[in-house]
């Protein structure tokens, strides 16, 4: 651990915020989503503490407060509370990718680790120059999409306050209506992955360029285990990276 310690402030310096992690809450747990290439999660990568203070400063952001407003933009300079996201993305990915058990390590089952961020995204700078913040009333969901190409690869998604099911399907399988008549086909994949309140989902590669993403709030359709899930107010945040157009 202490080794641990001293690498994260020769990359990430004195202000590291590793040192206060909630002893609540102290170590994020990653897990690669099996069937989709680049697509990871991180269950509790906030703390409630965090999350509650990220919720604040995104309300008191003002953006929503109107009913009718469900979702702000911004280019360019972030607000410092994303600013400080993009940090401890940074820093939960190559705590997992270079630290724990470093890539190229060979793996119980004889294989080599795969990275959640290939260096050369997890190092440009910045992280991240674009920020959505969508805010869901229970029964609001997004249609199945791919993010728009004059995005880099390598997004970010932080859910907050509401746990809700996100659906993938391929590209080439075209949207869920065609994916819910053919149900049945062996072919069609739509594989849901669970969101909690304080969770992030890292997207890159296939993930990114190959697979839709949505989420469908209909009622009888936020389901996960057997159970439908309870719907209240979500909040999310994406962060990704513009294009560079030369
Ligand atoms: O709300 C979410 O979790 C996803 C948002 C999203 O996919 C987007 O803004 O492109
Ligand atoms: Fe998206």
């Amino acid at each position: 651990m202490e080794n641990h310690k001293e690498l994260l402030r020769e990359v990430f310096g004195e202000s590291s915020d590793s040192e206060d992690l909630d002893p609540q809450n102290p170590i994020p747990s990653w897990e690669q989503i099996k069937e989709i290439n680049g697509l990871w999660l991180c269950r509790g990568f906030l703390s409630p503490q965090h999350q509650s203070s990220v919720v604040s400063a995104v309300l008191n952001e003002g953006w929503f407060n109107e009913d009718s407003h469900n979702q702000a933009m911004r280019f360019g300079d972030l607000p410092a509370w994303a600013i400080e996201l993009s940090s401890s993305i940074r820093e939960a990915v190559f705590l997992e990718d270079h630290v724990s058990e470093p890539i190229n390590s060979v793996t119980s089952n004889g294989g080599t680790k795969p990275c959640i961020l290939p260096s050369n995204l997890l190092w440009r700078e910045p992280l991240f120059d674009q920020l959505i913040v969508n805010l869901y009333h229970p029964g609001e969901g997004i249609c199945a999409h791919v993010d728009l190409m004059r995005f880099e690869d390598g997004i970010g998604i932080v859910s907050l306050e509401s746990s809700c099911v996100m659906h993938f399907t391929r590209v080439e399988e075209g949207g869920s209506d065609i994916v819910e008549h053919r149900e049945n086909h062996p072919l069609t994949t739509k594989v849901p992955v669970l969101l909690t309140p304080g969770s992030l989902v890292i997207m890159s590669r296939e993930a990114r360029y190959l697979w839709k993403h949505e989420i469908n709030r209909k009622p009888g359709l936020q389901m996960w285990e057997g159970q439908e899930l309870m719907q209240d107010r979500r909040i999310s945040i994406t962060l990704r990276k513009l294009c560079q157009v030369d």
